[in-house]
């Protein structure tokens, strides 16, 4: 019941953003729907009045209404025309430029990203993906729903009032439409029976076709034997459909046979009225017109109704979609990020489990990250390390804990004014299949000038990338758009220069900036960013967080964490961790061996 209350108000809101951005549109089609269902009724007492009027022998009166039953017939025919365009340009305006935004807005600016993350949210979103037009057709076809409703109300009052043995009719309309049903599951069925023997004909025609398998069929001889079996499948297949067929034909002639019995009797019946003197002639036709279209409203209105419930399969993803947003806005007051860093970040035996998981993946993590330094965070696989990154970035919210940043907490935080006063690259950066230029540049879209993408390109080592481009910093990236491949290292390059578009970020998170290059690259982006950072730090007391494998790359930084199974166990300097001969001491000389 709370779900029927809750799509009954989305199909509100989808009417009343309808009518707001296409007053027109809106209006011309349930226009259609209101005078299409007047139009048949119309149709139907016009016959009447033909009818009688003939039997009064009112010439001109038959005339006008023979008329009227022409034009309104006529009429009903084409406002469906033209119903099914404005239809079609409502879900083009409103679902493609209207609700498909809405979903993109929706789901790409929540603060958090579990919807992104978490399977029974992606199933969702997957659901949603370029489907908003289905969101809006469902609003059309409860609309069409309503309208056939409307139709069928105005037949059964007409047919009740002329003559209550009419409504016989309506039962007799459901059986037909009923069994009608049946026999187009039978010829459905016989489809998919038939299916299996319609690939083997397929597959022994490829056979034949191709050059591999012919030079076989010629040395085995095997040819007479494929062609012997296509016959058969094709028999098979022949003979199912036709048995599909038969069997749903008499499943419809059944159906017809109800209805034209009910039919009939109904008919009957009003002409036996007629003779008793209860009923005009005129009546008889209007029970034979109304009647006979009947069936065709029936039908019209159960699969608008199937139509509008089939749609639920994205209405709900949809619904929730919306629910999930409003519920995860940030509301209320909040602070905005300091200008500089004085004191640092403090986490607070923070802890994170993800959504659907048991174990943490994140468990009672509590160090200081002082201002201006650089932090190291290193550890075997699945030890945490990318989860407190995302952490720090407050893409999730710690499950319990906190962190501070130069003492205020980040969930009383602006995150759009935290977001914006940090840079981040993550394992799975994005590829941009766009200018290079622009690929980077949208690192910082507030301040990106040609001097700032040159730093950017420098800082990320990404210079001798750039001058082997074809069209230069115009070279379109990625063959979606007709542009150029490039390797998964420079990809990474680029990512990286897109983070270093903001000149003097409060935080700057590295995860795993170096994975997809070579050494002699790594070493490099490292160094630059370690000379980086140290600059960035002097000037605004920025901390920048590296995640890295290779304990070489880390050993010049001031703090180094190391964590397992989601706990930090041990943190400090690199020649104190050495000497205190723990994990990191054992780790990085696995390390240097396999590199020396
Ligand atoms: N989206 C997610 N949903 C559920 N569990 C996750 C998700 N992401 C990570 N995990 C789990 O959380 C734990 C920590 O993962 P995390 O990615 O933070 O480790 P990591 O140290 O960065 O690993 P790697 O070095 O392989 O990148 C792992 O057990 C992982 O399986």
């Amino acid at each position: 019941m709370k779900q029927l209350r809750a799509y009954a108000r989305m199909h509100r809101e989808l009417f009343a953003i309808s009518l707001k951005r296409e007053p027109r549109i809106t209006v011309g089609t349930m226009a259609c729907l209101v005078f299409g269902a007047i139009a048949f009724a119309v149709t139907g007492l016009s016959m009447k009045y033909v009818v009688d009027s003939m039997v009064e022998r009112d010439a001109t009166a038959a005339i006008i209404a023979a008329f009227l039953a022409a034009l309104s017939f006529t009429l009903d025919r084409s406002i469906s025309g033209v119903y099914y365009i404005l239809q079609r340009e409502l879900i083009d305006k409103v679902g493609h430029i209207d609700l498909d935004p809405a979903i993109m807005r929706a789901a790409g600016t929540l603060p958090e990203v579990d919807h992104l993350e978490h399977t029974e949210f992606l199933d969702r979103m997957t659901a949603l993906r370029n489907k908003a037009w289905a969101v809006i057709w469902s609003t059309l076809l409860v609309g069409e729903a309503c309208s056939m409703a409307l139709r069928l109300l105005l037949a059964l009052a007409i047919l009740g009032t002329t003559s209550p043995w009419l409504l016989l009719m309506l039962p007799c309309a459901a059986v037909q439409l009923i069994l009608d049903r049946r026999g187009q599951a039978h010829e459905k069925q016989s489809e998919l029976d038939l299916a299996e023997d319609k690939r083997i004909q397929d597959h022994l025609f490829e056979l034949c076709l191709s050059a591999s398998a012919g030079k076989e069929i010629r040395s085995t001889g095997a040819a007479p034997e494929l062609l012997e079996r296509y016959g058969a499948a094709a028999d098979r297949a022949r003979t199912t459909r036709l048995r599909g067929q038969f069997t749903g034909s008499l499943w419809r002639i059944a159906g017809w046979c109800v209805f034209a019995i009910g039919f009939t009797i109904s008919i009957g019946l009003v002409i036996a009225q007629v003779q008793r003197g209860t009923a005009t002639a005129g009546d008889v036709m209007l029970a034979a017109t109304i009647g006979a279209m009947l069936r065709e409203v029936v039908s019209r209105a159960v699969s608008s109704a199937a139509g509008a419930t089939g749609t639920i399969r994205v209405l709900e993803p949809y619904l929730w979609l919306r629910e999930y947003a409003e519920e995860h806005r940030e509301t209320g007051e909040r602070k905005p990020a300091p200008e500089r860093l004085t004191d640092g970040i403090r986490l607070r035996n923070l802890h994170f489990t993800y959504r659907g998981t048991e174990t943490p993946a994140v468990e009672g993590v509590s160090v200081d990250l002082p201002a201006g330094s650089v932090v190291a965070v290193v550890g075997e696989y699945g030890s945490g390390k990318t989860t407190l990154m995302k952490l720090l970035a407050g893409l999730h919210r710690p499950s319990a804990g906190a962190i501070e940043v130069d003492g205020t907490d980040l969930s009383e935080m602006d995150i759009e004014s935290w977001r914006s006063s940090m840079s981040a690259t993550f394992q799975d950066f994005g590829r941009y299949h766009t200018t290079f230029a622009e690929a980077i540049a949208i690192g910082d879209l507030r301040g990106g000038s040609a001097a700032a993408l040159d730093a950017a390109v420098a800082a990320a080592d990404a210079d001798s990338l750039r001058s082997r481009l074809p069209d230069g910093d115009q070279t379109q990236l990625g063959t979606r758009f007709g542009g150029v491949e490039i390797s998964e290292g420079q990809w990474q390059k680029v990512a990286l220069a897109r983070s270093c578009m903001r000149p003097a970020p409060l935080l700057f998170l590295l995860d795993e900036p170096t994975a997809s290059l070579d050494a002699p690259s790594e070493q490099a982006v490292f160094d630059s960013y370690m000379a980086r950072s140290k600059q960035i730090a002097s000037a605004t007391g920025s901390i920048t967080v590296i995640v890295s494998h290779r304990f070489s790359t880390v050993a010049g930084a001031d703090l180094i964490l190391v964590m397992k199974h989601g706990r930090l166990i041990e943190s400090g300097g690199h020649d104190a961790l050495l000497s205190a001969g723990g994990t990191y001491a054992e780790l990085y000389g696995i390390h240097a061996a396999s590199y020396s």
